[in-house]
């Protein structure tokens, strides 16, 4: 017969052992065998989240290398996480995008990160997914409008040329008069953002009118996750919070200002303009504060990727020399002090460089894919024939951290390796290539036997969200590195010292690219022959 326990301790330990199993029997979903693989783990209810929050990304890691599965099903509080570990489930799961939807995601964490008033948040939601069969709505058209504006074509050149020269201003202005002393993270990010805004925005943009809006983005960008998920976080997110407001402020006075309007203002940011404000009638406010996000997509993980290719390409001297043999090929000289840099043939017609830039990609910027799973969805693995069922409400990420860093990849799959891209015929292919065309930086991957990979390489993302930003990310970032490959040394902060990759930060989450995880002093100095060298780019 039952009996009340005599110790006050253990009286507490069976009231809390009752309610554990009473919460989790709740709160837990049920199980359904004919979901992936279930990981229990080892604190009910909170583990997953709790092991989250302490490793990051790397915890998916962990749980891949434990059980070896390429898709799993972890229990978190009363719903699940769908985690998708191998490129053939990836594939699937974006087979299967009208009930595992993107969009449904990013309305949720736009509305929270950008402060959308009620008004702006219905605007959000109308036809979020196509409910009414149309293409209208203001996600889905400027998913569209942004895919058309920097697909390769001219709108995308006349992009990129404004960006590049606007690069080639702040380059020029480097070590003129002698060698020259750089915080380099610092450094880079701040011209990269300048030019990189100003470029988009125009002249008038909310970096020039508020100068320390820049700094100002930089802080609320790392306070992101903290702004969506904590409540009042003018209160409990405080830094973040500010920061946003002062990014808001920046766009407002922007918006304000109708600087929208002035030329050098780029297609992209007049036909936001067009559909937010012209069509759906989103308010200045309300319209300022949505910019800021196309800020995270500009910046965010662009300028990591070039912080990283610029690492490696002078910490090693004989990678260094050859990406300089190939990038050199591809400048003409047009006066003794006037050098341009041709953009279409540095995408073209260099290997090893594109290769590096995509390795940089595969370890700096395994950007995992969220998607929302609208209705019970079966999904198939078309290499293995093995079916799953994602539950309705579940959310799925595709840990692209996982992916990366696993076969096919090979065995120095932890380890930068420049050269990883290349296959023999590639290599045939673009030395013979003379035309300026434009590859596709998220083409699937071929290993060294030419065998090709689907959505093994997925720093861009994959399937119908694919990052529409890509091809200008690529123009960006090898345009900018090439100038220091052509025209600069780059050493440590004593003299004669090489440059020192530094280590990435610790923690991270996988939604961007893996920013340094401390500074690094450089010196810059013009090389050899290019001492009083102007650059310009021709695209
Ligand atoms: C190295 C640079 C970049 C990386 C690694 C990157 C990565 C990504 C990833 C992983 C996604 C999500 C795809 C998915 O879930 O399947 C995405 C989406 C997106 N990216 Fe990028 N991105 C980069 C640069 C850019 C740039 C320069 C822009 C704009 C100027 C941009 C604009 C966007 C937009 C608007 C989306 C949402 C797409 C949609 O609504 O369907 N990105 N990006």
């Amino acid at each position: 017969m039952f009996s009340i326990p005599s110790s006050p301790l253990l009286l507490v330990v069976l009231v809390i052992a009752a309610l554990i199993f009473l919460i989790q029997r709740f709160l837990t979903p049920r199980k359904d065998a004919r979901e992936p693989p279930y990981i229990p783990s080892n604190v009910p209810i909170f583990g997953h989240i709790l092991n989250l929050m302490r490793q990051g990304s790397d915890y998916f890691r962990k749980l891949n290398t434990r059980y070896n599965h390429g898709i799993y099903t972890l229990p978190m509080l009363s719903g699940r996480m769908y985690l998708v570990a191998s490129p053939d489930w990836a594939i699937a799961v974006h087979r299967a995008h009208k009930t595992l939807q993107f969009n449904t995601l990013i309305a949720q964490a736009i509305k929270s990160l950008f402060a959308f008033d009620n008004a702006t948040n219905a605007l959000v939601d109308y036809n979020l997914n196509g409910e009414n069969g149309t293409r209208d709505g203001i996600i889905i058209e400027i998913h569209d409008m942004m895919q058309g504006v920097l697909a390769p074509g001219p709108l995308l050149d006349a992009l990129n040329r404004s960006i590049l020269n606007n690069i080639a201003v702040h380059v020029n202005q480097l070590a003129v008069h002698g060698p020259q002393r750089l915080v380099f993270w610092t450094w880079l990010r701040h011209h990269f953002s300048i030019a990189s805004v100003a470029a988009i925005w125009g002249p008038r943009n909310p970096f020039a009118l508020h100068p320390e809006a820049e700094e100002a983005f930089w802080v609320f960008e790392s306070n992101a996750t903290a702004l969506t998920m904590v409540p009042y976080p003018q209160i409990f997110a405080r830094q973040g919070s500010t920061a946003r407001q002062a990014v808001f402020d920046a766009f407002y006075e922007y918006m304000d200002a109708e600087a929208y309007n002035d030329a050098g203002t780029s297609e992209l940011i007049k036909n936001r303009v067009k559909i937010n404000m012209g069509k759906y009638g989103l308010t200045k406010k309300m319209f300022a504060h949505g910019e800021a996000s196309l800020l995270f997509g500009a910046l965010v993980n662009t300028v990591p990727t070039a912080f990283w290719l610029l690492a490696y390409i002078f910490e090693d001297a004989a990678l260094l020399a050859d990406i300089r043999g190939e990038v050199d090929k591809c400048v003409t000289a047009d006066s003794a002090s006037k050098r341009t840099m041709h953009i279409g043939k540095l995408r073209s017609a260099c290997p090893l460089f594109s290769s590096a830039f995509r390795e940089v990609l595969r370890m700096y910027a395994p950007v995992h894919s969220n998607r929302f799973v609208a209705a019970d969805t079966t999904i198939t693995n078309h290499t293995t024939g093995q079916s799953y069922v994602l539950k309705k409400d579940a959310v799925v990420q595709i840990a692209t951290s996982v992916i990366h860093f696993k076969s096919p990849w090979g065995p120095d799959a932890a380890s930068f390796n420049p050269r990883r891209f290349l296959s023999t015929g590639e290599r045939a292919k673009s030395d013979a290539q003379s035309s300026d065309k434009l590859p596709d930086p998220a083409a699937p991957y071929r290993d060294s036997e030419g065998k090709i990979h689907g959505s093994a390489y997925r720093s861009f993302g994959g399937g119908n969200n694919i990052c529409p930003g890509r091809f200008f990310a690529q123009t960006e970032v090898l345009g900018l590195v090439s100038l220091f490959v052509a025209g600069f040394e780059v050493g440590g902060a004593r003299e004669g010292e090489r440059f020192v990759t530094p280590p990435e930060e610790t923690w991270k989450m996988s939604f961007s690219a893996t920013k340094p995880g401390s500074d690094v002093d450089v010196v810059v100095k013009r090389r050899e022959a290019y001492e009083g060298v102007e650059w310009t780019f021709a695209t």
